[in-house]
């Protein structure tokens, strides 16, 4: 992967930590994480990983939601952990979040019509009512739907597919350069997932819009084929390009997740007898080492004295956040 330099990155985040509670002892929800998204091509970037792993407080420090404890995240330029209200205002029309289960906080007796007047309103999209239509109709055609089937309808009367395209469709009428999708597909079936997969990747190809796409499943990620970011209670523990990442895993944490891998050498195996932390102990300020320790077939005493950096482990920025790949 290309490490864009910061004056060229989009979305330039360095070194963000987010703890939460006491700064010295609290939990790590993020450790310690850097990315760019480059200005000149739109992309998508995968963030991926279990539960609890880090992945909607990335998405709420990107939004601007809740603040970096340590580290910048900075956009066209503007510090987003410092920002003003109005520089968030702004900074909002660039940036768009597709949340799951969006219409879980509608009011279900609006038609759908009332969250585009909403949006047009709030942005100050349009100069007349006429121009507002034209544009539903545009945003709604980019995402494979028209007005008359959708604006006059409720949201219970649409299906999740319908509705999450319809969220897509709001957020690109915006035009922002980046829009943050938490778990758009969780919500709908394998055939309607990939409708919106294919919406995602029209908008960025037509429109040059790059995506943080959120999400606990990998087929996507892999369909996508961009850059794919795999968490492991809020640490980085493998990046690089998706076909490369999971075909070919190296963390072995990514290795059970993908679980493509043969059974780990048994004499590769820690034999001693030690005492393994909670992994809540793990993910405090105060802890040093790899978090993945007590579920590794691979761990070794040197792994609990420190966090291993990104080591590369194949082509196109493969890394992994693993002391096998250290260099001798
Ligand atoms: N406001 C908060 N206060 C304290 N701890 C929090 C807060 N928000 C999140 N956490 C903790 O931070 C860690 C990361 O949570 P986060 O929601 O980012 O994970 P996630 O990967 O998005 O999980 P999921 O896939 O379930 O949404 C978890 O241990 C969570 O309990």
């Amino acid at each position: 992967m290309l490490d864009v330099a910061q004056s060229d990155a989009l979305l330039d985040i360095r070194n963000v930590s987010k703890i939460y509670g006491d700064p010295e002892a609290g939990l790590v929800a993020l450790n310690d994480f850097s990315l760019q998204i480059p200005r000149d091509r739109a992309e998508i970037v995968t963030i991926a990983g279990e539960s609890g792993s880090g992945k909607s407080t990335l998405a709420n420090l990107v939004l601007g939601f809740t603040r970096p404890t340590k580290g910048t995240i900075t956009f066209d330029g503007l510090d987003v952990g410092s920002a003003g209200a109005a520089q968030m205002r702004s900074y909002h029309r660039q940036v768009q979040a597709v949340f799951q289960d969006p219409f879980g906080s509608y009011n279900p007796f609006y038609r759908v019509q009332h969250v585009f007047d909403m949006v047009t309103k709030n942005f100050g999209l349009a100069e007349n009512k006429v121009q507002a239509r034209e544009m539903m109709e545009d945003a709604l055609n980019a995402v494979g739907l028209t007005g008359d089937d959708v604006l006059r309808k409720y949201p219970h009367q649409l299906s999740g597919g319908q509705r999450q395209r319809i969220m897509m469709a709001r957020a690109y009428m915006v035009k922002p350069k980046l829009i943050v999708a938490d778990e758009p597909v969780s919500m709908v079936d394998a055939s309607l997932r990939a409708s919106i997969l294919d919406v995602m990747m029209k908008l960025r190809d037509e429109a040059g819009i790059s995506f943080l796409y959120i999400t606990h499943d990998l087929s996507t990620a892999y369909q996508i084929g961009d850059k794919i970011l795999l968490f492991y209670q809020g640490t980085l523990a493998e990046e690089g390009n998706a076909t490369d990442v999971i075909a070919n895993p190296k963390h072995p944490y990514v290795q059970l997740l993908i679980d493509s891998v043969p059974k780990p050498d048994p004499a590769d195996r820690w034999k001693g007898e030690i005492e393994l932390p909670a992994e809540e102990e793990l993910r405090t300020a105060r802890a040093k080492g790899c978090r993945f320790v007590p579920r590794c077939p691979h761990a070794r005493p040197a792994c609990s004295d420190a966090l291993p950096p990104l080591y590369p482990v194949g082509p196109n920025g493969h890394r992994a956040s693993c002391i096998l790949y250290a260099p001798e």
